[in-house]
């Protein structure tokens, strides 16, 4: 998985890399930018106009390298160096004199007033004030001059990272001074503020940039998050053996359903059995029947004695695992139900929509879940377990908190999905297009987690197997079809070219 590092942990990489391996800082900064420089002369032809701004440290350092690459390969490139301190770090000084040395250098070095260049709408800027040595927040002439760059049209590419946002924690700033960034080319890793919502409106596109960073490195610096990326499922998934039978995989129970929501349970039952369980129960309400028996007839039928909602638990075999949640509804019998379910049954289950709204409201029932079980609340499900927050750093670190006391994993659902484990790590998912944003595909992750549980994987890696495979299935469909027409049933129906993707 591909770490994610907070802006201390990177700069200590840096000077790591730059002691044991056989490069120094400005050839480092130079490795940087030209394979920035590769990317954008692949998008961007001749013609287009380019502004570059930079700041007196290392990201300046490689937004001046950029520069002069650019204008050595024919560009138009206009330079600015802010440097109202009078002091630059020692790669920010070298590649300033390289700039220099280009014949028509168009650079400009700013210790006090800037008078701003007329940029036209269909040029570039190049954002290399501050990257992940942001130290405060931005004021006076640098808050002006990041308020200037967001009030043209012009493209806006960020360096490494948007100017004015700090690689992690973003809870006091203020937005009127962070760069507004159409693209972002990081290096070597994501960014932990890129996977905050309210960020994407700074942060555009990213894209990482591999430089080379020393390996040994990154494996002694420790870190609690990470991307989840195609190349970790390899490793995760595993084959089937040919001597498999139905036994193989599990027999489990989905608890779901009420009257107007058996479409709940018939998903996440569907999305079980196209996960690979072996034999699927599905307990419902006697009101669902009918309807579970014909639109999942691969599964067995539990009924319950209440028409309308799910009051008992009959455990009648050994279930490999169960999930309870999806449709349940809100009712009084509800809790009751969840805490013989706690009591009868200790191994880990999948815990999901009315069942947690129901934990939530009865919250005595978090320490009875049992050890391991995966929890899955969107933002609104997790407010309701926790505290109120709009803000998703601290969303994220009440759900690690909830993790972390409770023994359990909590996904939280999003663009990027986060589990947070009892360790106190957290993975970020990767997969998944805004197309997902639609009735039903909660339940549709739901019922995987029973499956990938149901086939032996240990919750850990259900959990980041279910939400990649899960994100996939949408991706493949979206690149056939497209994200308005995404329906969760469209998921289900991809997730066997998702294995398959996950094999090749
Ligand atoms: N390891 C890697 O991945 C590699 C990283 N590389 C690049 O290095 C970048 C990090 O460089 P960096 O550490 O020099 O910091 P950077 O972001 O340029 O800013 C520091 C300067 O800003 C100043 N300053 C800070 N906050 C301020 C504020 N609010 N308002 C005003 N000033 C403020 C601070 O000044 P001071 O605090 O001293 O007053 C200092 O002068 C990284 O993002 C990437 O682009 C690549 O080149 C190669 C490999
Ligand atoms: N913009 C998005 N990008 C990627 N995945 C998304 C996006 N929006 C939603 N999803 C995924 O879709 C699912 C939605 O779950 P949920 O909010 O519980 O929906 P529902 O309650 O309608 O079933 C989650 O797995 C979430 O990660
Ligand atoms: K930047």
């Amino acid at each position: 998985m591909t770490p994610i590092f907070t802006g201390s942990n990177i700069s200590e990489l840096d000077k790591y890399t730059i002691k044991n391996e056989p490069i120094d800082g400005t050839d480092l900064v130079e490795r940087a930018a030209s394979t920035f420089v590769n990317i954008f002369k692949r998008k961007y032809n001749k013609q287009t106009k380019i502004y570059v701004f930079a700041g007196s440290g290392n990201n300046g350092a490689d937004a001046l390298a950029i520069a002069r690459m650019l204008l050595n390969d024919g560009y138009i490139v206009e330079s600015y160096l802010f440097n109202p301190s009078n002091k630059l770090s020692i790669e920010c000084e070298e590649h300033k004199t390289r700039l220099m040395h280009c014949p028509i250098n168009r650079f400009t070095m700013i210790t006090s007033t800037f008078n701003p260049p007329i940029i036209e709408d269909n040029s570039i800027i190049i954002d290399g004030i501050f990257g992940t040595g942001l130290n405060r927040q931005v004021e006076g002439g640098f808050a002006a001059l990041i308020k200037f760059i967001n009030s043209v049209s012009a493209t806006v590419i960020a360096i490494d990272i948007p100017s004015g946002l700090f690689s992690e924690s973003n809870m006091n700033n203020n937005p009127d001074t962070i760069v507004k960034a159409n693209y972002t080319y990081t290096f070597e890793f994501p960014k932990l503020a890129f996977f905050f919502r309210e960020n994407e409106k700074f942060i555009g596109k990213w894209k990482i940039l591999p430089i080379g960073l020393s390996e040994k490195g990154k494996r002694e610096i420790k870190t609690e998050y990470f991307l989840v990326e195609d190349k970790d499922m390899s490793a995760i998934s595993t084959e089937r053996s040919k001597f498999s039978h139905k036994g193989t995989f599990g027999h489990s129970l989905i608890i779901a359903g009420s009257k107007g929501m058996m479409g709940a349970a018939c998903l996440s039952a569907k999305a079980a059995i196209k996960t690979g369980l072996g034999k699927l129960t599905l307990h419902v309400p006697s009101c669902g029947y009918t309807i579970a028996q014909t639109v999942v007839p691969e599964a067995m039928c539990q009924v319950d004695t209440d028409e309308l909602f799910n009051t008992e638990i009959n455990l009648d075999k050994d279930y490999t695992t169960i999930g309870v949640g999806p449709g349940l509804g809100n009712y009084p019998e509800g809790a009751r139900m969840l805490e013989t379910l706690f009591e009868k049954y200790r191994k880990p289950m999948v815990i999901d929509a009315d069942a947690l709204n129901i934990i939530a409201n009865n919250r005595d029932l978090l320490r009875k879940i049992p050890k391991d079980s995966i929890l899955t609340p969107h933002p609104g499900e997790l407010e309701r377990l926790t505290t109120f927050s709009t803000n998703s750093e601290e969303q994220i670190i009440q759900a690690q908190n909830l993790a972390y006391k409770y023994n359990i994993y909590v996904i939280l659902k999003g663009a990027y999905s986060a589990t947070c484990m009892p360790s106190g790590h957290v993975t970020f998912n990767s997969t998944g297009n805004p197309g997902m944003a639609t009735g039903g595909s909660g339940d549709v992750l739901f019922g995987m987690l029973v499956g990938l549980l149901s086939c032996g994987y240990n919750p850990s890696t259900a959990a980041i197997m279910a939400n990649y495979i899960h994100g996939l299935a949408g991706d493949i469909y979206v690149a056939k079809e497209s994200e308005e027409s995404l329906s969760a049933s469209d998921i289900i129906d991809h997730i066997g070219l998702a294995f398959r993707q996950l094999r090749d």
